[in-house]
């Protein structure tokens, strides 16, 4: 199973894995993390020119659209291979950062055409406020006009595809869990009311 959390930044996403991790853990399935970027040679690079004030800019987009492909198929075969020892894979974002994040659609696509599509994607839906508030604005997409039309193009995702749950994230952390718990307890056959 691979289960995915994306979201603006600052969503809350590496909050709710940790704490889904330990809840997936405790009911007794074998858990592994993964985080894009990397923390490879591609994406060491890639964090670094996030931090460059041109990274918005088309010519940019499209260089880190190709080096973030390029660091995400490095872990296809790791999926895999967890997989296959019935690991439970949860990461933390995936190649629909990149559709949402990164332009043309369609170019995005066909370079990420060997990424694995996610069994689950849970979409931490935030307020673009909250998120500026929270980030520290380090990367030159923490800004609310940026992240504005990253939502709503996360938001045209989730209405077309059937393996994305919204999760409203401007809720206090426990909530957010227990609301991710809900939704995953069906694919593991844990007892959705017996969650707080
Ligand atoms: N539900 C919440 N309510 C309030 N603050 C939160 C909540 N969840 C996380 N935070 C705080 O917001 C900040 C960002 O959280 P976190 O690192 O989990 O988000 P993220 O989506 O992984 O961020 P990034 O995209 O920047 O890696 C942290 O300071 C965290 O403590
Ligand atoms: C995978 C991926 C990521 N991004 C962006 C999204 C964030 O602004 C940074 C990653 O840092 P965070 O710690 O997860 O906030 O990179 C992107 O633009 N495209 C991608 O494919």
């Amino acid at each position: 199973m691979y289960i995915v959390l994306e979201g603006i930044d600052g969503a809350g996403k590496s909050t709710q894995i940790n704490l889904l991790k330990e809840w997936l853990e405790s009911n007794g399935l074998n858990v592994e993390t993964i985080v894009e970027p990397t923390d490879l040679e591609v994406g060491k690079l890639i964090r670094k020119l996030l931090t460059r004030s041109d990274a918005t800019t088309d010519t940019m987009q499209k260089t880190l659209g190709l080096l973030f492909a390029a660091d995400r198929l490095i872990l296809m075969d790791k999926i895999e291979k967890l997989e296959s020892e019935n690991r439970v894979v949860i990461s933390d974002r995936s190649f629909y950062s990149s559709l949402v994040y990164q332009k043309p659609q369609n170019w995005i696509k066909e370079i990420n055409k060997y990424a694995k599509i996610p069994d689950l994607v849970l979409l931490l839906d935030l307020d673009v406020k909250k998120s500026v508030e929270r980030c520290e604005g380090t990367d030159e997409f923490e800004n609310e006009e940026f992240l504005t039309g990253v939502k709503q193009n996360y938001l045209d995702l989730a209405r077309s595809n059937e393996n994305f749950k919204i999760i409203d994230a401007n809720n206090g952390p426990n909530k957010v869990s227990s609301d991710i718990k809900k939704t995953v307890a069906p694919l593991f056959d844990i007892c959705k009311d017996c969650i707080s």
